[in-house]
């Protein structure tokens, strides 16, 4: 198989789909690799990185869209790379179609085979093409928060730590999952007073388990969540419904009761957002008010440690990208359940129940897509 790696467009992104490393692997699997001149440079591999690895360097991403097979990329296909699609072209990379209407018709259109990473699953309920990147968001969103907690930008000017005699930053973080708990760990680690929503009790226990000593937990409950807000100083918002747009938990009625220069660092923006008055913002112009309280909503916030992530990302994909390539989508989805749960779009239909169902529009299942 033809497997294409584009430079990723999207502004501010630096990681890339493919590493050197991985295109090794690629070429002793017998297929082909070509990869848009520059791909790797956000992430610090050359060209020649890619040469030595067997690939090949095209000059565009026309070209690699016109020749490849299988597109490997990390983040949604922005609307010029959409176009470049056709019929029978295997897509691998997140999508994050809930929230996007537009992107997803122009997917149906396309149609391609696009695989979301964020929608594959592991035999332990998890989400291992997710889990890399939840954990490297998970440990910046206290960094970036405790930046806009300073007062220059915007924050209440509160230190995460405090210091002897004064109280350190309040810290509520809603979803204790991956990117919740390492959001918790790394801002318990600064000294903050750290407390975990979730509506999952085996998690709650999991976490009081294993983070008894380090931060609390509470019960996601309307009430319980409007409490812990209105006395945060940081709220990061991480919760997921696999597939769906996140639940809107922090309200603009909310929102009025947190204290001004309050910070939320809504992760699960990619998803949508789990606070009514969060919008998608870019590492060019990541902070924005509402009521004064500053809004952190970076979509694509692992691409701010590209090297960290493409690293991370890459060990995740490989073997599903080998699978993939190896034995055709159809083959390597219908042996691997998990790998079929990442089907979000085929052939013009939706293939994932829980866009079609966000999004209002007509779906098959991911099953059903086995035999269009
Ligand atoms: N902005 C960015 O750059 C990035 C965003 N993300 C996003 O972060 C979000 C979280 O991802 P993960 O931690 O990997 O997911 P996860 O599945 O590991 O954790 C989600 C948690 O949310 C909980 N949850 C669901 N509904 C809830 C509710 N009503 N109240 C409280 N908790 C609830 C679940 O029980 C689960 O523990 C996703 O939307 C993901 O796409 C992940 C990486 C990067
Ligand atoms: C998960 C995701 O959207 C990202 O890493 O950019
Ligand atoms: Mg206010």
């Amino acid at each position: 198989m033809k497997i294409g790696c584009v430079r990723e467009i999207k502004p501010q992104e630096f990681r890339v789909g493919m590493t050197p490393g991985a295109a090794t692997e690629a070429v002793a699997n017998g297929h082909e690799v070509l990869i848009e001149a520059g791909a790797g440079m956000g992430s610090g591999f050359a060209d020649a990185d890619y040469v030595d690895a067997g690939a090949q360097i095209l000059p565009d991403a026309a070209a690699v869209f016109a020749e490849a097979d299988m597109i490997v990329k990390v983040k949604e296909p922005q609307a010029v790379e959409r176009a470049m699609l056709r019929p029978g072209q295997i897509l691998f990379t997140y999508l994050h179609l809930a929230p996007d209407p537009e992107q997803t018709k122009d997917l149906i259109k396309s149609g391609a085979t696009c695989i979301a990473y964020e929608t594959v699953t592991d035999r332990n309920g998890g989400l291992p093409l997710l889990a890399p990147m939840s954990e490297v968001a998970g440990k910046l969103a206290p960094q970036v928060g405790a930046y806009t907690l300073q007062k220059a930008n915007g924050g209440r000017g509160v230190l995460m730590g405090g210091v002897p005699g004064v109280a350190p930053a309040k810290v509520v973080v809603i979803g204790g999952g991956v990117v919740g708990t390492h959001a918790a760990r790394v801002a318990a680690g600064m000294g903050a007073d750290v407390t975990v929503l979730d509506r999952s009790l085996p998690r709650l226990r999991q976490l009081d388990d294993m983070f008894g000593k380090t931060f609390r937990t509470a019960y996601s409950s309307r009430a319980t969540t409007a409490e812990l807000v209105s006395q945060a100083d940081m709220v990061i918002g991480a919760v997921l419904i696999p597939g769906a747009a996140a639940p809107k938990l922090v309200t603009r009625d909310m929102l009025k009761t947190m204290k001004p220069g309050a910070v939320i660092v809504d992760v699960a923006i990619d998803q949508g957002g789990c606070c009514e008055t969060s919008h998608a913002t870019t590492h060019q112009d990541p902070i924005y008010e509402v009521d004064g309280v500053m809004h952190y909503c970076v979509a694509n916030m692992p691409g701010a440690v590209a090297r960290t992530s493409t690293l991370a990302l890459g060990n995740a994909t490989l073997p599903f990208m080998l699978a993939l390539a190896n034995k055709g989508w159809k083959q390597a989805c219908y042996e691997d359940p998990h790998l079929l749960a990442g089907l979000n779009v085929h052939a013009g239909h939706i293939t994932c129940p829980p866009v079609g169902e966000a999004l209002g529009m007509p779906f098959i299942t991911a099953h059903e897509a086995l035999s269009v």
